[in-house]
Order: C-alpha cells, then sequence, then structure tokens
C-alpha cells in the first residue's frame, strides 16, 4: 500500500499513504489518558472510565404524576364525594397510609400514600379539600410513576466510553452520583510556524498576515474536549522551532503545529523534526491536506505537523488530530458522525487524491443537500466559518453530478 517517493536532490523521503492509511497511523498513537476523578456537575463533554450504575431505584418510590388525589379506584364514582384525609406535597417524607372510604391530597413528585392504586387529577374533581366530590373516575394504576420503572437500583446507566451530554450529567445526579471517574482531558499544544505571522490586532507590513491557524485549531481542540495549555508562535528558523518544540516536554499530551511541513526552502517544522530523529515526512493521497509529519517530543509525546494552508490545517485537524483526541479523552467513538446527502450541483475532482470539500447542509427538503462553499483553493477561508460539513469524494472519483448521493462528515457538536 504506502510506497515511498524517490527523494529529489535536496528533499527528504516521504512515505505516500491514503487518507485512512494516514488516519489510522495517527490514532494508532495515543490511548486512552488515565481516569480522574471529578465532580459530576463538571463531566459534561468527558469520557467515563468506568461504568456506571444506579445507587438506587428511580423512581425511588412510588410518586405522583399529577396535582389531584391518591384514590383507591374502586372507591370512585362519578357524582360521589370522599373525605380527603390528608394532604400530601412533593418532598413530604412522612410514610402515609390511605384510609378507606377516603383520598389524599396529591402534588405532581408527592409520594402516593400505601393503599392507593391511582391518582385522580384535580380537573376530574371540584378540588375540595375537606371533601372531594368526584366529577370522573381513573384505572388502576393512572398516574402513577411507579418505583424503580425507570431505573432499578445496580443498572448499569452510562457506560465507559460514554461522553458524557447534559442529559448523562443529569442522570449521574439523579442516580446519586456526586463524583464520577472520567478520563483526564489530553492537554494540547499549538505551535504556529510561520515568519509572516503577526497576532491579529497588530497592524501588518506588506507581506504579513494574521496568524489565524493557532486559535483556529484551538478552538477545534477545546470543542474535541481538549484542555489547550499553550498557543504559541515561532518564526522560520529551525533551531527556534526546536527550542519551541523542547520546552513543551511534559507540558502537552499532544503537540499540533501548522505550517513548514511541505517543500519549501523554509520548510522548517519538517526539518525540526527530522533533526530530532523521530520524525516522518508523509505525503497523504488527498486535498487538502497533502502534506503531513509526524514526530516527537524528546518525552514521546506525539507532534503532528499539519500544513499551513488555513483550510488544510483545519480539515486535517478534523481528518487526523480530532480522532487522536477523542480517544485520548477516552471517548468509544472517535470519528465524527457520516451522512449521506445529495449534491447540489456537479462536482469535478482529480481521480488520484481524495477530497474533502467544505459544504452547508441545507435541510429545507427534509434531506440533507450539500452545497459546495468556498472554492477548492486551501487559502479560502473567507466560508470556513459558513461550513457545517465536509463532502468526501473518494480518491478514484473524478465526476460527480447533481442529484449524486455522497457520504458527508457531519461537523456540527453532538454529545456522546
Ligand atoms: N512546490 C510545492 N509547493 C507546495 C506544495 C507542493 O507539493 N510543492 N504543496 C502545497 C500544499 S498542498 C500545501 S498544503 C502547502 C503547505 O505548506 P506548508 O505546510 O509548508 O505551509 P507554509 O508554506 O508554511 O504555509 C502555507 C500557507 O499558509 C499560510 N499560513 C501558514 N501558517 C499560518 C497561520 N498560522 N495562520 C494563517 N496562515 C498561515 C502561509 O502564509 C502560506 O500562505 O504548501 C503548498 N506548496
Ligand atoms: O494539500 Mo494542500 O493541503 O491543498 O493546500
Amino acid at each position: 500500500m504506502a510506497d515511498v517517493l524517490p527523494a529529489g536532490p535536496a528533499l527528504p523521503a516521504r512515505v505516500v499513504r491514503s487518507l485512512d492509511e494516514h488516519a489510522a497511523a495517527v490514532l494508532a498513537l495515543g490511548r486512552p489518558l488515565p481516569a480522574v476523578t471529578v465532580p459530576s456537575a463538571q463531566a459534561r463533554g468527558r469520557a467515563l472510565a468506568a461504568d456506571v450504575r444506579s445507587t438506587l431505584d428511580l423512581p425511588p418510590w412510588d410518586s405522583s404524576a399529577m396535582d389531584g388525589y391518591a384514590v383507591r379506584s374502586a372507591e370512585l364514582h362519578v357524582g360521589g364525594a370522599l373525605e380527603v384525609a390528608d394532604d400530601v406535597a412533593a418532598g413530604d417524607t412522612r410514610d402515609v397510609r390511605l384510609p378507606t372510604g377516603a383520598v389524599a391530597r396529591v402534588m405532581t413528585g408527592a409520594p402516593v400514600p400505601d393503599g392507593a392504586d391511582a391518582v385522580l387529577p384535580v380537573e376530574l374533581t371540584d378540588g375540595g379539600t375537606r371533601r372531594v366530590h368526584v366529577q370522573g373516575v381513573v384505572a388502576p394504576g393512572a398516574h402513577v410513576r411507579r418505583r424503580g420503572e425507570d431505573v432499578r437500583a445496580g443498572d448499569v446507566v452510562l457506560h465507559a466510553g460514554d461522553v458524557l451530554g447534559a442529559g448523562a450529567v443529569g442522570l449521574l445526579a439523579a442516580t446519586g452520583h456526586a463524583h464520577v471517574a472520567v478520563h483526564a482531558r489530553p492537554r494540547v499544544a499549538v505551535l504556529s510556524t510561520g515568519s509572516e505571522l503577526v497576532p491579529p490586532g497588530q497592524p501588518l507590513a506588506h507581506g504579513q498576515i494574521h496568524e489565524s491557524n493557532g486559535p483556529q485549531l484551538a478552538a477545534a481542540a477545546e470543542a474535541a474536549g481538549a484542555d489547550v495549555v499553550a498557543v504559541r508562535v515561532v518564526r522560520d528558523d529551525v533551531p527556534a522551532v526546536r527550542a519551541a518544540l523542547a520546552a513543551l516536554v511534559g507540558e502537552a499530551d499532544l503537540v499540533v503545529t501548522t505550517g513548514g511541513v511541505s517543500v519549501g526552502a523554509y520548510d522548517v517544522v519538517r526539518d525540526a523534526l527530522l533533526a530530532d530523529g523521530a520524525g516522518e515526512l508523509v505525503h497523504v493521497r488527498m486535498q487538502p491536506g497533502k502534506p503531513q509529519a509526524v514526530g516527537a517530543l524528546a518525552d514521546g509525546t506525539p507532534v503532528l505537523a499539519l500544513p499551513g494552508n488555513p483550510v488544510s490545517s483545519f480539515v486535517s485537524f478534523e481528518v487526523f488530530v480530532r480522532p487522536l483526541l477523542r480517544r485520548l479523552l477516552g471517548a468509544r467513538h472517535v470519528h465524527r458522525r457520516r451522512l449521506t446527502a445529495d449534491l447540489a450541483a456537479d462536482l469535478r475532482s482529480t481521480a488520484g487524491r481524495r477530497r474533502l470539500l467544505r459544504a452547508r447542509l441545507d435541510w429545507g427538503s427534509g434531506r440533507p443537500v450539500a452545497v459546495l462553499v468556498g472554492g477548492p483553493g486551501s487559502h479560502l477561508l473567507g466560508a470556513l466559518a459558513g461550513a457545517d460539513a465536509l463532502v468526501d469524494v473518494p480518491e478514484d472519483v473524478a465526476h460527480l453530478a447533481a442529484g449524486d448521493p455522497v457520504t458527508v462528515i457531519d461537523l456540527r457538536e453532538h454529545d456522546a
């Protein structure tokens, strides 16, 4: 499969890989980080390190689903009246027993007294507080939430590898877990290289541009669950890049760089990683994202070197960095969801390289239609913010027609 491009006179050799081959090689660099215990209320976005079992039945006792009266359903007759023997609000901790021939007023979420088998909603009565006039009847079991009907004590309610969304945080609290074991968040350092880069907010001289890959990658890493510990910029100078990488030893679980991995005279990340001995240059048969490199810090921390073009670094993050981050995070599902969409317009590609094209999904007709945005150039940032999907054009496809089904990578954030 993978072969090696012949090195030109001055260029180091590159491994040639398909996108999937390189993605698999990158994913193999990481394993889930060790477990840590965190307050459940702060666990959103974290991946569980172990299965979680409920400590109790849910509901923990029979409870009322309606405001009304706890009754013996057999005692109800339209037009009849019954004594209201008790009044049970939510939070009432007494053990109440319903006398024969009487009802107890109950509120939603209140315990249903022993002896009652149903709740008569207040709307089916005159709302009386001493005696209540019955205007309708209910069947046994009506409006009673049975103990344990939702969750049983000891049930596994969440699984190792689940990434916790808001619903899971609620479930942890409801099942009695103040703390939970999750994997540590991956610490990510981002290093942008380029002597042309100037921070946003500072004036640009001719030949300079604002540094945008750093903030972009940091935001993408945070959205993937990482803890971004550094976003730094280095000029195109091999010793400076090596020093910047060395300074990250012990600080990060993953280093992501951009720029300087191609074939230019000042492609310094390439040279710095090779100089450190652990570097591998890769030519991925894809566009954008062709030039890639992988290396390691002195302590073995992986370094993923992405191309500098903003769209290339964005797409490379999606298909190479993000799955590895999700693996470090401990997530069971490391890949984005894929959907089938209809292509909005004809598309030409180049057989021999996989294309990942930015698109916006139009759901107006009920099924997704992929509208390409931003054009093919890897420098075209203008429309990037409007893309919520990447159309995946296989290596061997040169033409697709409007209406053709295509696989798209769904970039929208989902829990789990
Ligand atoms: N002769 C060849 N030239 C290029 C080839 C090739 O095969 N032969 N490949 C092209 C492809 S494809 C890509 S992708 C780029 C990747 O190059 P590098 O990774 O070495 O990136 P740079 O040259 O440093 O920068 C490329 C481009 O992106 C801008 N950039 C870089 N960093 C940032 C940043 N942090 N924020 C915003 N913009 C950034 C930079 O100014 C350049 O315009 O190489 C092609 N060339
Ligand atoms: O492969 Mo480069 O990433 O297009 O611009």
